[in-house]
């Protein structure tokens, strides 16, 4: 098998050639749509492709017929062989200089192809590609957050749209899942200030222990002698006012951990509390991270984040 020609964005296919067994058709093995013109995209289970040939460099339209021939070969070869197409979807973004981006969406098989009148009354070839099942959305989650943005839709479970009431660029919306509960938070102010707290801590310069050669530290001034040792309780209220991290649930399999950060600001030592993505999170995923065990604090509570690591307690 060799890779025989590839012909890829912002259109096109990606094909290999079958080599040594009496075969010499070529085989589709990865397709970049466009997202525009003849295409069908909007399905994000299924894509109508179309065909190529029947115009020229010298033409915008398509002056005459598309022929079984060029890159129609492979794609019509990957359909009789059964044989699974690799996605690309182009889609219109304004924020990029080219207008677009590209969004690989997975494996898919070509299922039919039939010959249809294109814009201009000459043959078009189609081919209908469709998704496997049971892989991760990617052009499906792109879909749903221009959708969710351009306010066309709506989210499952959602019980209120913007929790910040416009307080935060984006909106943050409050969605139940799990249960009947419809209510969103009573007696809450959304806050978009940071709170802090002011603690009285020293750096200390220790002996460093990095025993590297090129080190300096044997004289005890590398730069990474110097430690700050906090022992700090701190507590942190949101039960009043706060901001979406408040509402950040526990799960055992979290997306996001926290740290407490120290700042200094004006010779004060300021502590925060700072969240950091532990992975890629797709658009529209619950943002959720490890409340960890609360020393003192008495019942743990049933855990429903549903996870596969779930332990059944929290807290
Ligand atoms: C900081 S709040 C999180 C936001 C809360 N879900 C809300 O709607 O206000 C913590 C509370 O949420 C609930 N909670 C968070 N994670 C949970 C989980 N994995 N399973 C069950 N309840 C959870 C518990 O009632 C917990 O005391």
């Amino acid at each position: 098998m060799g890779l025989v020609g590839l012909h890829s964005a912002p259109v096109g296919v990606e094909f290999i050639g079958v080599e040594g067994s009496g075969e010499n058709t070529p085989i589709a093995v990865s397709v970049v749509s466009s997202g525009e013109n003849a295409d069908k995209t909007e399905d994000p289970e299924s894509l109508i492709f179309t065909g190529f040939g029947g115009t020229t460099k010298f033409h915008d339209h398509q002056p005459s017929d598309q022929k079984l021939e060029g890159l129609n070969i492979p794609l019509e070869a990957a359909l009789w062989k059964l044989s699974a197409v690799r996605v690309i979807r182009g889609v219109k973004d304004e924020k990029r200089t080219n207008g677009k981006i590209y969004i690989y969406d997975g494996i898919y098989f070509i299922t039919s192809m039939w010959e249809e009148k294109g814009q201009n009354g000459f043959k078009v070839f189609k081919f209908k590609l469709v998704r496997q099942p049971d892989q991760k959305p990617a052009f499906g989650i792109w879909k749903s957050v221009q959708q969710w943005k351009n306010g066309l839709t709506t989210r499952p479970g959602l019980i209120l749209e913007d929790l910040s009431n416009g307080a935060e660029n984006l909106k943050v919306s409050v969605v139940n899942e799990v249960d009947e509960e419809k209510n969103g938070p009573a007696l809450f102010t959304y806050v978009t200030s940071l709170k802090h707290a002011v603690v009285n801590i020293q750096p200390m310069v220790d002996r460093c222990t990095c025993r590297q050669g090129s080190c300096a530290s044997r004289s005890g001034n590398c730069a990474f002698s110097e430690a700050i040792r906090v022992n700090l309780s701190l507590v942190i209220s949101a039960k009043k006012s706060g901001n979406v991290a408040r509402f950040m649930n526990h799960s055992c399999s979290p997306n996001v951990f926290w740290q407490p950060i120290a700042r200094e600001q004006n010779g004060l030592w300021c502590m925060y509390i700072g969240f950091f993505a532990m992975k890629h999170i797709p658009p529209l995923t619950e943002l959720r991270y490890d409340y960890g065990a609360s020393p003192g604090v008495g019942q743990k509570k049933r855990c429903l984040c549903r996870s596969k690591k779930c332990c059944g307690l929290f807290g």
